[in-house]
């Protein structure tokens, strides 16, 4: 076990997939895995391990932000000896472009105190996913006719800002297309460990018009991005 997991060595699959909600996790695992069983309860952030056409495939849920994120891929890269992360998360929509409920593949990150914050030290840098798995995700999205964008994504540290009319103009002006708040951490971390990464976000919430999927919703919403990151892994081993 690990400060904040309680598996045991062994327990995780060399591929897992990172959803930041603990409940997200849980419905991915009954969902799509053959056999899931709960590695990690420790602060509610569950994790699962089962197979998917066979192949081990774990899932564990990081929270929400950078300092919690890298708490679970430390410790997955570092103890539990993960080489492939694909996180499966949420995003809010930049661009008009990123619709309501559709997929953004992150193929470049931004945080966004890249140049200000130096909060992070060796996070704060643009990074991008692994070059096999991205190609992996595009050919895969395309095939299943999942509604999908590639691009840049930024990285925030703050979810609720008193700047928020304004403060992703910069970010739009590169051309982001939306915003999460762990996918440059995710692939800074990777590439420090020598593992591979990739992000796949789905959008709930647009920032340009306002849109909003209620949490309700959201499991369903959550069908294609699993598919895609299952297939992936199968696809990209
Ligand atoms: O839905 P998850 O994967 O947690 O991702 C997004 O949702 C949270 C904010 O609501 C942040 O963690 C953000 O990155
Ligand atoms: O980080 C996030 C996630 C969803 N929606 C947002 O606006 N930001």
């Amino acid at each position: 076990m690990t400060t904040h997991i309680e598996a045991g060595k062994g327990d995780y699959a060399e591929t897992v997939l990172l959803p930041g909600d603990p409940q997200r996790a849980e419905w991915m695992a009954k969902t799509f895995l053959e056999a899931p069983r709960c590695v990690n309860r420790r602060r509610g952030a569950l994790g699962f391990t089962g197979l998917f056409r066979g192949q081990p495939v774990s899932i564990q849920a990081t929270g929400i932000g950078v300092s919690s994120f890298l708490i679970y891929a430390h410790e997955l890269l570092d103890y539990y000896g993960a080489r492939t992360l694909i996180r499966t998360g949420t995003c809010g929509g930049l661009s008009a472009e990123a619709t309501l409920r559709s997929l953004v593949i992150s193929q470049s990150a931004r945080p966004e105190n890249a140049e200000n914050g130096q909060v992070f030290g060796l996070y704060d840098a643009e990074a991008g996913p692994d070059p096999a798995l991205l190609v992996c995700a595009l050919a895969k999205a395309a095939e299943l006719g999942i509604d999908h964008h590639a691009g840049l994504t930024v990285c925030t540290d703050i979810f609720y800002h008193p700047e928020a009319p304004t403060r992703y103009a910069e970010a739009r002006a590169l051309g982001a297309l939306a915003v999460d708040m762990e996918t440059s951490a995710l692939y800074r971390i990777a590439a420090h460990f020598g593992a591979r990464a990739l992000s796949l976000l789905t959008v709930v919430d647009n920032l340009v018009t306002g849109e909003q999927a209620d949490y309700s919703e959201r499991q369903a919403l959550f069908t294609d991005m699993s598919r895609l990151a299952l297939e992936i892994v199968v696809e990209g081993r």
